[in-house]
């Protein structure tokens, strides 16, 4: 089955219902203005409630290296996010496997990005939407994704009635959702949540 991470968890209860119903890794968003932000304390309750084999993936927007260090100090996170103007030799500092997300509007040539952040695990498509810098549930115009050897990842306005369609074009690695599996921003609704990775089976 295609690999699948729930982002935007804030509750220990959403982040175990996520691994029931089958989510790869949850995302936990490490950037204060945004209505799904944890804290270091809330993360590290939600990282001991999770299961085996379900990563655990901190989303930063820009944010200065000792705030990571710290978050990483009381967290330990399996892999970072980065969905701000991080340049590459910032988002290998850390010494951890990490996400560039690049956000993009359609079709866009993605060699230059998978040279310059060779490194990273993989690339995020999110959506480019003015005023956000993730979680806005808008999608861009997927097209079908290149092989570059770098796992691509697919975001942005992504939910039960249209993933199927989604990866049926772009051929992605993953898929990541947010707001199409809320209730409200930061409260997951679990029976989204089971209807969206259903709709996994046979990818
Ligand atoms: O969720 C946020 O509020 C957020 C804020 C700042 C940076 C990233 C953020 N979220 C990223 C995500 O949750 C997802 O990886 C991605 O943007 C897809 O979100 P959605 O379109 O809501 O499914």
């Amino acid at each position: 089955m295609i690999r699948a991470k729930i982002c935007g968890i804030t509750h220990v209860d959403d982040a175990v219902a996520a691994a029931r119903v089958g989510a790869d890794a949850v995302g936990l968003v490490f950037y204060e203005k945004s209505p799904r932000a944890v804290s270091v304390s809330r993360a590290r309750e939600i990282l001991q409630a999770l299961p085996p084999f379900v990563s655990s993936v901190g989303l930063f927007v820009n944010a200065d290296p000792a705030t990571i260090e710290r978050v990483l100090d009381g967290c330990p996170l399996d892999t970072l996010q980065f969905h701000g103007d991080e340049p590459p030799d910032f988002c290998r500092r850390f010494g951890r496997p990490y996400l560039k997300v690049l956000r993009v509007s359609g079709e866009e040539d993605l060699r230059r990005p998978v040279d310059d952040y060779f490194d990273a695990q993989g690339l995020l498509l999110d959506c480019a939407v003015a005023g956000h810098w993730g979680g806005s549930g808008q999608s861009f115009a997927w097209w079908k994704l290149p092989d570059l050897g770098k796992p691509l990842i697919l975001a942005g306005g992504l939910r039960a009635d249209n993933v199927q369609e989604a990866i049926r074009v772009a051929c992605p690695y993953a898929v990541d959702v947010s707001s199409g599996v809320e209730q409200s921003p930061g409260i997951k609704d679990h029976d989204k949540m089971g209807q969206f990775m259903a709709q996994l089976q046979g990818f």
